[in-house]
């Protein structure tokens, strides 16, 4: 539905994406990458808003730049909040519908099918300043919606969002994937992404770093040691029964005496020991987390692999 073949955009002296080359197809993608990586520069050029400066871009197999036979099939729910604060999400849908040239009658039914699309029909009767920010969400993907476009494309929309508003919309999301849509998706944040679907388009500095499988990059990730620290009232106790194990590659107690970091290859295998360890010796543990388990250390992994 969507390619880009060698396309690239600067502004001015800066380059907002450098020679990127993929396609876009039915289903949920990603656009992964940190602040400045170009993702809204690519969904702005897909969404005809702004033209590469080189390259050839193709939606629908068409130039999207002022084209509106693609802007009909295409959806876009911007990062930025535009309400009417003061209108209900009801009514908000319904007279963005008849911007959209429906008739009256056109628009009531059009107006409740998309709502019902995303979960708000019993609570859309309520004014938007009073919204939580899963609300917006869904009304912003409802209004895009109103066209039953092919092509969804939202600008970080889980921004901000609780856990339980955000696994509420990612399955908003993957049911229209689902039914066939191509929605593309941006967020800068790992796990999020990891939840809402394998296949992603790595971003970095307006590069295109990697495509394909979440997985497969995970498994890149998981060769390299992984850091893990591991917080105890009794750190000598817990380095004695970890150090045994095949995966840990290194240890150091935290300068406080409250903690065990360690380096393990395998995560997952280390975690599956771990847990038997915690049980059959009784060791307690306040709480372990993996400072590498964000972007920026898949980005140092992939970069320097
Ligand atoms: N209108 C503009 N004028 C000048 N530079 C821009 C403009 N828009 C984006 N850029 C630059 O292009 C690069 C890519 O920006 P872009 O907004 O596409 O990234 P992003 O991944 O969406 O990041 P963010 O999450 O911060 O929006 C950045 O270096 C940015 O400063």
């Amino acid at each position: 539905m969507i390619t880009l073949q060698n396309v690239s955009r600067w502004y001015g002296q800066v380059i907002g994406l450098n020679d990127v080359n993929c396609t876009i197809g039915p289903g949920l993608t990603a656009l992964l990458g940190q602040n400045g990586a170009g993702k809204s520069t690519l969904m702005r050029l897909v969404t005809g808003q702004i033209k590469p400066t080189t390259g050839e871009l193709k939606v629908f197999g068409m130039e999207p730049f002022a084209n509106p036979e693609v802007y009909r099939r295409l959806g876009y729910c911007p990062e930025i909040d535009n309400f009417y604060e003061h209108y209900s999400g009801r009514d908000f849908v319904r007279f963005l519908a008849r911007l959209d040239g429906m008739s009256a009658s056109e628009a009531k039914i059009r107006t409740e099918e998309v709502i019902a699309m995303v979960g708000m029909s019993d609570r859309a009767n309520r004014k938007i300043q009073g919204y939580s920010k899963g609300m917006r969400q869904r009304i912003k993907l409802a209004q895009a919606m109103l066209h039953n476009p092919d092509i969804i494309l939202l600008d970080e929309p889980l921004n901000g969002l609780d856990p339980v508003g955000r696994r509420e919309f990612i399955d908003v999301l993957g049911g229209l994937a689902a039914g066939g849509k191509c929605i593309v998706v941006s967020s800068h944040i790992l796990f999020e992404v990891e939840q809402m679907t394998r296949s992603i388009l790595l971003l970095h500095r307006g590069r295109l770093l990697a495509t394909g499988d979440l997985r497969d990059i995970r498994d890149l990730i998981d060769k390299h040691p992984h850091k893990i620290r591991i917080e105890t009232d009794n750190p000598r106790r817990a380095a004695e029964l970890l150090a045994p194990l095949p995966n840990v590659v290194s240890m150091s107690f935290d300068r406080k005496g409250d903690a065990l970091q360690l380096e393990v290859r395998d995560p997952n295998s280390f975690y599956d020991s771990l847990s038997g360890i915690v049980l059959e010796k009784q060791l307690e543990i306040r709480s372990f987390s993996s400072p590498d388990n964000n972007l920026e250390s898949v980005f140092k992994y992939l970069v320097e692999a």
